[in-house]
């Protein structure tokens, strides 16, 4: 077998074999792999006339299929079956080859997995790649980790497949070993977030303003042309258009109303907590599509009371879509200055030095939550990479408070109506926790220090206290 190919692709399923085309369109020879033999042999008789392909059968045909330093991609199930694929093709490799890993992979998998490749010598570049089918083909957006020195190599290959927005591909380096993937979960995080949050305005317009879906359409077909434009918003319009063939009813209303996932929002959410990053819009997304899976206990609890109030009459409706619109918007932000902040405490954590800024431009393309407001984020972050938070930039705060009164009326009007707007609700109350000037936790410390002895700081002087409280007196003691 003659070493001809540039890059080589294993796991040829709807992802790997779309980018093993983008790869071929760009000019470069793509071997392909995939332990079914069938899908590639398929690929080859589909597309074969797209570029050059090396179709390979067995893993020493592939690797001896690649120039080196050998580039090979795995694209195949995350978890064990991407620990296979490694453990069948590592040691067929040689010293400064490169692996790169483009499934959606946790990002402590990637970690192990790069410290051991590493040690031997290999590459291993845990790369995020978003944008579904579609993307992949067209161009994703993409997320490499890993060393500088493999990005060197990769980095042309990877930007030239990529999307491209004002000429500017959307793919950067983003840091080293398990930072391109910790950011690609991430950005699922705050897609669950978005998602959950349209999904929420779509249930207040039917249910609030009596909206029919076709109806609800036309009013995102307007807010995407408007601060809001993003391919979610513009899917949505699309997906409420639809007309069920079968039935003739809306395509909204016969599909069963229980959110499934593959498990990154999850991940987001555990990864979360441990490095106590208070994602809370996304946390509810998620649990919301828990709690929308969960049959009996919503069985238990349909009988229950719920809000009295009324739809609104047709004049109110309308000013209502304005409403509901500054509160999507304010939401929104809240949940990617959430996202920001999570990688951000990751960066920290884990010593990856990630270009805020950066992230938002390769996200303005290819992936799920483009939109047009990155372009903003980006700006803010590049004008100030050390902001704080996106609330920190005069622009968005501004928009924050011209959204105060609406924000709280949906909300105020969902809760009295008894329409769960979780999202909606759990931004707001991480604004208002925020930006709050004395926060109840000053209680839940008396109360641990009550019934645990677990000490509390004193506002007026430094130091740790603790209250005897079964004392007479209840006089404090220094800690
Ligand atoms: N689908 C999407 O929209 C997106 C997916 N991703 C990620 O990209 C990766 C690929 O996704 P997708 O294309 O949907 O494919 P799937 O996640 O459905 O995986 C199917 C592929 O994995 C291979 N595979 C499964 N188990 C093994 C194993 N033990 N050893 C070798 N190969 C195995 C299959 O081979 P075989 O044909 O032999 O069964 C097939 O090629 C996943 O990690 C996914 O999370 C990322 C972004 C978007
Ligand atoms: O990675 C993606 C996009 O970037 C996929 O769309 C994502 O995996 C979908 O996630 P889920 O099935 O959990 O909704």
């Amino acid at each position: 077998m003659q070493a001809s190919a540039q890059i080589g692709v294993t796991g040829l399923a709807v992802m790997g074999r779309n980018l093993a085309r983008n790869f071929a369109r760009h000019g470069y020879t793509v071997a392909l792999h995939n332990r079914t033999a069938a899908r590639t042999r398929a690929l080859v008789e589909e597309f074969g006339d797209e570029g050059s392909f090396v179709p390979t059968e067995t893993a020493e045909d592939f690797v001896a299929a690649l120039e080196k330093p050998r580039r090979l991609m795995i694209m195949v199930k995350a978890g064990d079956a991407t620990d296979a694929v490694i453990d069948e093709f590592a040691p067929l490799l040689e010293s400064g080859d490169m692996i790169i890993d483009g499934g959606n992979a946790h990002f402590l998998d990637t970690r192990r997995r790069e410290k051991a490749l590493r040690e031997r010598g290999i590459h291993f570049v845990g790369s995020g790649v978003s944008g579904g089918e579609e993307g992949a083909l067209h161009g994703p957006a993409v997320m490499p980790g890993g060393s500088a020195e493999s990005y060197a190599v990769l980095g042309p290959m990877l930007e030239a497949i990529s999307a491209k927005v004002d000429g500017e591909p959307c793919c950067t380096h983003i840091g080293t070993d398990g930072a391109g993937h910790f950011v690609k979960m991430v950005h699922n995080g705050i897609e669950y977030a978005d998602m959950q949050l349209i999904a929420e305005a779509y249930d207040l317009l039917r249910h609030v303003a009596g909206y029919t879906p076709a109806q609800i359409a036309d009013v995102f077909r307007v807010w995407n042309k408007g601060r809001l434009n993003s391919y979610l918003i513009e899917i949505t319009a699309e997906i409420l258009a639809h007309t069920d063939a079968g039935t003739d009813k809306p395509f909204v209303d016969i599909v069963r109303d229980a959110a499934e996932q593959k498990g990154t929002g999850r991940w987001t959410v555990q990864t979360a907590l441990d490095l106590g990053s208070p994602v809370t819009a996304i946390a509810q997304a998620t649990f919301a599509r828990v709690a929308s899976s969960r049959t009996a206990l919503r069985e238990a609890y349909r009988p229950l009371a719920g809000g009295t109030e009324h739809p609104l009459r047709p004049h109110e409706a309308e000013r209502y879509v304005a409403t509901v619109e500054h509160a999507l918007y304010a939401s929104k932000v809240i949940a990617y200055d959430q996202g920001w902040t999570m990688i951000r405490d990751a960066a920290e954590e884990y010593g990856w030095d990630i270009d805020l800024g950066n992230v938002a431009a390769i996200w303005r393309g290819g992936c799920i939550i483009r939109a047009a407001f990155l372009d903003r984020i980006r700006a803010a972050y590049n004008t100030d990479a050390t902001l704080p938070s996106l609330l920190s930039e005069p622009e968005f705060a501004d928009e924050i408070t011209k959204a105060q009164v609406p924000w709280r009326e949906v909300i105020a009007a969902a809760t009295r109506r008894g329409i769960p707007v979780p999202a909606f609700s759990s931004a707001l109350a991480y604004y208002d926790t925020l930006r709050a000037e004395r926060l109840p936790a000053a209680l839940i410390q008396g109360q641990r220090d009550f019934f645990g002895a677990h000490t509390y700081r004193r506002t007026d002087r430094e130091g740790t206290f603790h209250t005897l409280w079964a004392e007479p007196g209840q006089p404090e003691v220094e800690a």
